[in-house]
C-alpha cells in the first residue's frame, strides 16, 4: 500500500443534471493519516467533491482511488467512510449512547450489543461525552452534539473520515476549542481525514495541507504557510490572510513600476523571485499588511482613515488611488486616524500578478 497516495483523486469532474459543471477536472492526493482541508468560498465545489468521495454523488468523469482501489463501483456503505455533517444529523429519539452505537447495530457487520457498547464508550471517552450517555440530543449544546456525531462516525473505524463544515453552527470560541479537539482526535486515532471549510483561519490552523478551490478548480494544493507566503495566483493571495492583502494597480514600462504617487524600479525587487519576465503592461502589486508599515523613507504617502485594534495588533486603514489598503502594526505603535503617514513596502515580500491573476513575482 502506498501511504503517500492513500486517497488519489484523478481528473474528477461533476456536471449536474441541469448542465452546471461544479467540478472541472480536479486531481489531488492525500497521505495516510493526514488531515487535509478542502477550502474555498461558498459554491466552489467542496461539498460536491466530498459527496463524490463518499459515494453519495456519481462523478461524470475521473476516478477516486482509495488504497490503490477505484471506488467508482463500490456502494457508499462499502466504502468504509465516516461522514460528519454540519447539522450533526443525530437521531433525536435516541440517547447519546444509542446514537453512537447505532452504526454497529445495523447492517451485515452488526456487533453484539455488549461489544458495541464497549466500543461506543471508548469513542465517547475520546470525544469527552462519556457523562452524556443517557441524554437525548435535544438537551445538548451544539458542541456536544457535534462530538456525538464525530464519535458515531468513528465507531466503525472507517479508513477515511469526511467532515463537511462541522463547526459552522458553533459560536466563535467553541469553534476554536472543538477544532483543536478534532485535530488531536484524528491524530490520536490516526484516521485519514478530509475537512471542508470556507474559513481560511480554520484551515490554516488544523490542516496538514490545504486544497483551495475556486469555481470547481483547484487553485493551490499546498501546506498552509505556502498559501500565505507563496500564493500561486491572485485568487489565493486575496483569499488567504486576515487582514486581507493590499492590492495596488500599477503600470510597468521599461522596468519602471508606477502608479499615481508611486514610483518603483524593477531593481528594487529581488531578481531571484521573478517567475516570468516583467513585460510592459498593467499589473497588480500585492503586499500583505504586515509588509507595508509606517516609515520615514516610505515609497507612498496616505492619510489614515481609521485605526482598528485586533488583539495585540492595530490595522491602519488608508485609501491609495481609490483602493482600500491596510497596514498592520504592533499595539505599541499608536497612530491616530486623520494623520498623513509615509508607508514603506517591503518589496522582497511583495507579489506581482498579471491581468489574468497569474503570478509574475
Ligand atoms: N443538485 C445540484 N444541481 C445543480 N447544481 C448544483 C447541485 N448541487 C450543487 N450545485 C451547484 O454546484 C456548485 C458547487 O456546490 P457545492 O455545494 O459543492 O459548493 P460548496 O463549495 O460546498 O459550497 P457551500 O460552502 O456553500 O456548501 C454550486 O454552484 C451549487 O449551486
Amino acid at each position: 500500500m502506498s501511504t503517500e497516495n492513500f486517497i488519489e483523486i484523478k481528473n474528477l469532474e461533476k456536471t449536474y443534471d441541469n448542465g452546471y459543471q461544479a467540478i472541472k477536472s480536479v486531481s489531488f492526493s492525500v497521505k495516510k493519516g493526514d488531515l487535509v482541508c478542502l477550502l474555498g468560498p461558498s459554491g466552489c465545489g467542496k461539498t460536491t467533491t466530498l459527496n463524490m468521495i463518499a459515494g453519495l454523488l456519481n462523478p461524470t468523469g475521473g476516478d477516486i482511488i482509495v488504497d490503490g482501489k477505484s471506488m467508482l463501483n463500490v456502494e457508499p456503505k462499502d466504502r468504509n467512510i465516516g461522514y460528519v455533517f454540519q447539522n450533526y444529523a443525530l437521531y433525536p429519539h435516541m440517547t447519546v449512547l444509542q446514537n453512537v452505537m447505532f452504526p454497529m447495530t445495523v447492517g451485515k457487520d452488526k456487533k453484539p450489543k455488549a461489544e458495541a457498547e464497549k466500543i461506543a464508550r471508548r469513542f465517547m471517552k475520546l470525544t469527552h461525552i462519556e457523562e452524556l450517555a443517557n441524554e437525548k440530543p435535544g438537551n445538548l449544546s451544539g458542541g456536544q452534539q457535534q462530538r456525538v456525531s464525530i464519535a458515531r462516525a468513528l465507531v466503525q473505524e472507517p479508513q477515511i473520515l469526511l467532515m463537511d463544515e462541522p463547526l459552522s453552527n458553533l459560536d466563535a470560541r467553541l469553534r476554536l476549542k472543538i477544532r483543536e479537539e478534532i485535530r488531536a482526535l484524528v491524530k490520536e486515532v490516526g484516521i485519514t481525514t478530509l475537512f471542508v471549510t470556507h474559513d481560511q483561519e480554520e484551515a490554516l490552523s488544523i490542516g496538514d495541507k490545504i486544497i483551495l478551490f475556486h469555481q470547481g478548480i483547484i487553485q493551490q494544493d499546498d501546506e498552509g504557510q505556502n498559501l500565505y507566503l507563496e500564493p500561486k495566483n491572485q485568487f489565493v493571495a486575496n483569499f488567504i490572510g486576515n487582514p486581507v492583502i493590499d492590492n495596488f494597480k500599477v503600470q510597468v514600462k521599461d522596468d519602471k513600476i508606477t502608479a499615481p504617487g508611486l514610483s518603483l524600479d524593477k531593481a528594487d525587487f529581488d531578481s531571484a523571485r521573478f517567475k516570468k519576465e516583467l513585460t510592459d503592461g498593467e499589473y497588480t502589486l500585492s503586499i500583505r499588511p504586515e509588509n507595508i508599515t509606517p516609515a520615514q523613507d516610505g515609497q507612498i504617502e496616505a492619510i489614515i482613515n481609521d485605526v482598528e485594534l485586533i488583539g495585540r495588533e492595530r490595522v491602519l486603514k488608508f485609501t491609495f488611488n481609490e483602493m482600500a489598503e491596510r497596514s498592520l502594526v504592533n499595539l505599541e505603535q499608536n497612530v491616530n486616524a486623520g494623520g498623513k503617514v509615509k508607508f514603506k513596502m517591503n518589496l522582497k515580500r511583495a507579489f506581482i500578478f498579471d491581468e489574468n491573476g497569474e503570478r509574475v513575482y
